[in-house]
């Protein structure tokens, strides 16, 4: 087994080319998801409850800036589990598996990411010969984005306007066989490579596609919710957002793993700050650990509560996306628009207020936290994404706002989902409710903020599951955090309290004192805090946050890996744009050395044998 960090003689990643990141990441994944197939033949996993196992992988050392199957399992699996139909579940789903077939989505495009009924890519059904022909029209049809796609996968699931008898019936997902199992060579008609260097997850290997009227089987348009018959005839699908589900899992999803990035950042961090000494509080004193300065138990601590704010929310998501699927599976579909509210207004909180904490863990370090040594710059690439990717965040809290508004216009004359009933409540005082500077008190202040301006969605504590099932010590500590997170969060958001709660100028600046005394209760706890995310080194990959506090001697070690220190000069930059954004991308697209060989060397040295099950 590759040992985590020893890769091309030593050099640590951050120095290799983007090939050789690319073939690097090639090796690291086939040895990595082999494990998955040896838990697989023992039982240890199974295609319904993957998502620990591979999402665990997806943030260890191995594959720290992510990998070109990881889209296999986040969204090429779990599409065909989510639109296959049983027939189709059967074919597709056994290769899919045992990883004989690779596959990735595709579905955005060069000129459309958000706005997917506006997507180019057509699949028109030809009954003479019982096939689509999937076609990309213009430049801008060109599938963009879809991870693993550029150099690795060999099948994908692609979404595309689906045209029969002459009538457009708007967006549906096919799976379609891009590349040769054998050789691994693009198949005729279709048009593939890698899109680029990137923020992060450079190990991606991120793909584009085009189509020139290429031939596929009628039975390899996804059939579970919608269908074509042999004829040409349309049936339509009970739902027409039942063909999104697979974003749906995937926003889902993203929530638990904003949970382990958070968790990694704020332990480095606060390691850190217990061994960084600077400064002086008194004169003559020695110096003191940063972790004693108020600031920086500010820039900290809200972090750690927020961890666990996100782990009790991604459980509590995830028993709702059971819930409500075994319900579709029943032909209920009433709580769909509250999952898919839910899950947007999730994944853009979880996500963007991950980047930000991630970013004041980097910043909480100093100089030492902007080496790629400390690993935040890499985290910080990696949750950054997120806001994008899988529905850019604006867009996705705008979905919630819609349903919010749309359950306000409902408000009497339809029951509330349990996600939304505390509106009725917030409703019904009339906006008048009494302030009180209690955990229950600011969740009730900004229940009242969402009804008002029916955007913001509102936080569910699970206080009560705590105290059941917690020592009285723990509780406490648990109960500072979530007064933490409640206090922080009222401050930071107190135009709105003022605005519309009767909150006084006096509650305001006792709410304040209350804030720095909770700091000042968590800091004897803090570094037991982070000590029990239980984050390895291995995991953390960070000179500054490895649990022996030995900082300074890592940040030397690691400083005389760099080839810099054993040779003059390493690569040039690459050169910049004129405008003609969508010829330019796919011109830079071609500069990758990744394109400039039809099949990579690891294909056939790993890739090939991995997915015959010989490695
Ligand atoms: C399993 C292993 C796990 C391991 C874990 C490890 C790692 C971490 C995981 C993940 C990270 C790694 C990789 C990430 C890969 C990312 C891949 C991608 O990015 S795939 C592409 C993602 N793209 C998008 O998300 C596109 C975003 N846009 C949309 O979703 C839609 O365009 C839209 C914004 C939702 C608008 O859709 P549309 O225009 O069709 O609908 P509207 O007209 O706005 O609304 C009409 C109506 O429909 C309702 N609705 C919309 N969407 C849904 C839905 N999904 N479900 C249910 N209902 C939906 C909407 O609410 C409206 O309802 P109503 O108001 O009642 O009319
Ligand atoms: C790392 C990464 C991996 C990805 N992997 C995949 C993949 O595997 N498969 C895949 O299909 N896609 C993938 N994507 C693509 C991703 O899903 C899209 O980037 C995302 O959906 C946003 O679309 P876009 O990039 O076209 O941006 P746009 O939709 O053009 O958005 C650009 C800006 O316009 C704003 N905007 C757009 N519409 C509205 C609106 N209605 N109201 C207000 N503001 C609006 C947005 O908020 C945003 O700020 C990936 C992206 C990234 C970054």
């Amino acid at each position: 087994m590759l040992s985590k960090r020893e890769v091309f003689d030593g050099v640590p990643e951050e120095y290799l080319s983007h090939k050789e990141r690319y073939e690097n990441a090639i090796r690291n994944s086939v040895v990595a998801f082999s494990l998955v197939r040896k838990m697989q033949e023992e039982g240890k996993t199974s295609i319904n409850n993957y998502r620990d196992v591979v999402g665990g992988l997806l943030g260890s050392s191995v594959l720290r800036d992510g990998s070109p199957l990881g889209l296999h399992y986040i969204m090429f699996m779990p599409a065909i589990l989510n639109q296959a139909n049983e027939e189709q579940q059967e074919k597709w789903l056994p290769r899919a598996w045992n990883c004989s077939i690779i596959g990735s989505y595709a579905q955005t495009e060069l000129g459309h990411g958000t706005f997917i009924r506006g997507l180019e890519t057509t699949a028109t059904y030809d009954a003479a010969t019982k096939q689509f022909v999937l076609h990309s029209p213009t430049l801008t049809a060109y599938k963009w984005w879809p991870g693993g796609l550029g150099q690795t996968a060999n099948y994908c699931i692609v979404v595309a306007q689906l045209y029969t008898k002459g009538q457009c019936h708007g967006i549906h997902s096919f799976i379609i066989q891009v590349r040769d199992e054998e050789t691994h060579m693009p198949l005729p008609g279709i048009k593939i490579g890698e899109i680029g260097a990137k923020l992060g997850l450079n190990a991606v290997n991120n793909g584009f596609l085009g189509f020139d009227n290429y031939r596929i089987p009628r039975t390899n348009m996804l059939m579970k919710h919608a269908q074509v018959l042999e004829d040409g005839t349309y049936v339509k699908s009970r739902h027409s957002k039942l063909n999104y589900g697979a974003m749906v899992f995937v926003r889902v999803v993203i929530v638990f793993d904003m949970v382990n990035y958070l968790s990694k950042a704020v332990t480095i961090a606060t390691r850190f700050s217990a061994v960084r000494r600077q400064c002086q509080l008194k004169a003559g004193e020695t110096e003191c650990q940063i972790l004693d300065y108020v600031t920086q138990q500010h820039k900290l601590f809200v972090s750690i509560a927020a961890a666990h704010a996100f782990r009790i929310t991604a459980n509590k998501l995830w028993l709702t996306f059971n819930e409500v699927n075994e319900q579709l599976v029943e032909g209920n579909l009433q709580r769909l628009p509250e999952l898919h509210a839910l899950a947007c207004c999730l994944k853009a909180v979880t996500t963007a207020d991950t980047a930000a904490c991630v970013e004041r863990c980097r910043l909480a370090c100093g100089g030492h936290g902007y080496m790629m040594s400390s690993s935040l710059p890499l985290t910080y690439g990696l949750v950054t994404a997120a806001c994008t990717y899988e529905g850019e965040n604006t867009v996705l809290l705008l979905q919630t706002a819609r349903f919010l508004v749309k359950t306000y216009q409902q408000l009497d004359s339809k029951a509330l989902t349990p996600t939304v009933a505390y509106l009725k409540t917030a409703a019904a005082e009339r906006f008048c409710v009494g302030w009180s500077n209690t955990t229950e008190g600011i969740i009730r202040g900004f229940q009242v903020v969402a009804m008002r301006v029916i955007i913001m969605s509102t936080f569910n504590e699970e206080v009560q599951e705590m105290s059941r099932t917690v020592s009285p010590q723990l509780k406490e500590v648990l109960h500072q955090l979530v007064d933490l997170y409640c206090t922080y969060w009222a401050l930071e958001k107190l135009s709105d309290l003022l605005l519309y709660t009767p909150i006084s100028q006096k509650e305001v600046e006792s709410l304040r004192l209350r804030y720095e005394e909770t700091l000042t209760n968590l800091r004897p706890n803090a570094v037991g805090l982070v000590d029990a995310f239980d984050l390895r080194d291995e995991m953390l990959q960070s000179t500054l946050g490895s649990y022996d506090g030995r900082v300074y001697e890592r940040l030397m070690e690691e400083a005389m890996k760099s080839p810099l220190n054993a040779e003059p000069m390493l690569q040039s930059t690459l050169g910049s744009y004129d405008g003609r954004v969508y010829e330019r991308l796919m011109e830079e697209a071609m500069k990758s050395p990744l394109n400039a060989e039809p099949v990579n060397y690891t294909f056939h040295k790993y890739l090939k044998p991995f997915m015959q099950g010989k490695l």
